[in-house]
C-alpha cells in the first residue's frame, strides 16, 4: 500500500536545446522519510533534486507535475544543503545574522527572537560555544563547523523537505558518516523528510529509508534500501553495489560496471542500460523498459528473474570477458 505523500514527482522531464536529460520521472517523497538519490555522474540526481527546489539552470525546458510545487516557500516549506558549505554561506555576513535573516525572511518575529532561535539553531548542530561563535564569520569557521552551520541554516525554519546535493562529495569516510549523522538527527528533530543526493553508494547504506535508483535520466529501481541494496533486482544496481569494495571476496578483483553511460541525445534504441548490461536480450534492444512493480518496488527492466543473487560474479565474469 502508498504511504502518504509530502509531494509527488510526475513525469518530470527537463531538457537542455532540445536534448533530454531527465526523461518521465516519477516518484513521491513520504513525510519524514529519507530519499536517496544515487546513479552515476550525469544521470540526473542534481536536476532532480533542484527541481523540487525551483532551482533549475535558466536555460532548462521542464514539463511534467510536481505537487505541491513548494518552489516559492524555499528555505521555509523546502530548502538545500549543498555539496559546497562555503558557497552557502555569504562570507561578508556575520553567521548569526545570516541564520536570523532566514527566520525572519519567514517568520513575523523580532530581531532579538530571531537571533535567539540562530544561536538555539548552531547549538543544535553542535557549534561550541554557539553564543559566541554565532557573531562570527564564516571565514573564522573551520570546514566542519561550515557544514554544521550550513545545515542549521537548512533546519532553522523547520522545513518540509530538506534537499542535500551530494553533501559529503568532498570528504573523507569519518568526516561523511558525521554530516550523514547530523543531517540525519536535524531532519529527525525538526520532522522533515530528507531527499538525499549522492553517487556513493556506502552514504545510502544505513541513512536512506527508500533509494531511488537513477540512470540516464529515468528510474531503473525504487524501493525500501534495505531490499535494494541487499536483493537489487536491477542489473544497473547490482552493478552499482557490486563495485563497493566491502562487495569483494578477499583475494578478488572487485567487479565493476565497465562502460559508462551514453551521452544524452545518443541513447541506444531499447533499455539505456543495455549496452553495459550482462543480461541484456531481446526486447532490452528494441524498447525501453517502463517502471512496473515488481519484488515491492518499481523497476524499469525486462529481465529482473534472469538477475542471479547474488550478481556479484556476473559483473566480474563480464569485465574479465570483456
Ligand atoms: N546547465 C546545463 N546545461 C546543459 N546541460 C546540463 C546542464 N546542467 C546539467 N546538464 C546535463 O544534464 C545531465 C544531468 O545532470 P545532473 O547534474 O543532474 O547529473 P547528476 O546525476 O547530478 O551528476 P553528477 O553526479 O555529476 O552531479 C548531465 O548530462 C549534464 O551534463
Amino acid at each position: 500500500m502508498e504511504s502518504e505523500s509530502l509531494l509527488s514527482v510526475r513525469e518530470l522531464r527537463i531538457s537542455f536545446d532540445g536534448v533530454e536529460v531527465v526523461r518521465g520521472l516519477s516518484f513521491d517523497v513520504r513525510p519524514r522519510e529519507v530519499l536517496a538519490i544515487v546513479g552515476e555522474s550525469g544521470a540526473g540526481k542534481s536536476l532532480t533534486a533542484r527541481a523540487l527546489l525551483g532551482m533549475l539552470p535558466r536555460a532548462a525546458a521542464t514539463s511534467g507535475t510536481i505537487s505541491p510545487d513548494l518552489s516559492a516557500q524555499r528555505g521555509h516549506r523546502v530548502s538545500l544543503v549543498p555539496q559546497d558549505a562555503l558557497s552557502a554561506l555569504s562570507p561578508v555576513h556575520r553567521v548569526g545574522d545570516q541564520l536570523a535573516a532566514a527566520v525572519r525572511s519567514v517568520a513575523g518575529v523580532s530581531r532579538k527572537e530571531a537571533r535567539a532561535r540562530a544561536v538555539a539553531a548552531l547549538d543544535r548542530v553542535g557549534i561550541p560555544d554557539a553564543a559566541r561563535r554565532a557573531r562570527a564569520y564564516p571565514h573564522e569557521y573551520s570546514g566542519g563547523m561550515r557544514q554544521r552551520a550550513v545545515i542549521a541554516m537548512a533546519t532553522i525554519n523547520e522545513p518540509d523537505i530538506v534537499v542535500a546535493d551530494e553533501p559529503t562529495t568532498a570528504l573523507d569516510e569519518e568526516r561523511r558518516d558525521q554530516v550523514l549523522r547530523l543531517l540525519a538527527e536535524q531532519r529527525e528533530a525538526v520532522g522533515a523528510a530528507l531527499v538525499l543526493v549522492t553517487h556513493d553508494m556506502d552514504a545510502v547504506e544505513g541513512h536512506a529509508d527508500r533509494v531511488l535508483v537513477l540512470y540516464a535520466g529515468r528510474l531503473t529501481e525504487l524501493g525500501a534500501a534495505g531490499e535494494v541494496l541487499t536483493r537489487p533486482r536491477a542489473p544497473y544496481t547490482a552493478g552499482l553495489l557490486a563495485s563497493l569494495p566491502h562487495h569483494a571476496a578477499p583475494g578478488r578483483r572487485l567487479p565493476a560496471l565497465h562502460g559508462t553511460p551514453p551521452a544524452p541525445g545518443a541513447l541506444p534504441p531499447g533499455c539505456a542500460f543495455a549496452p553495459r548490461c550482462p543480461l541484456a536480450a531481446g526486447p532490452c534492444h528494441t524498447a525501453e523498459p517502463e517502471p512496473r512493480q515488481v519484488a515491492g518496488r518499481l523497476l524499469a527492466c525486462h529481465r529482473p528473474e534472469e538477475l542471479p543473487h547474488p550478481a556479484t560474479d556476473l559483473f566480474l565474469e563480464e569485465r574479465q570477458s570483456a
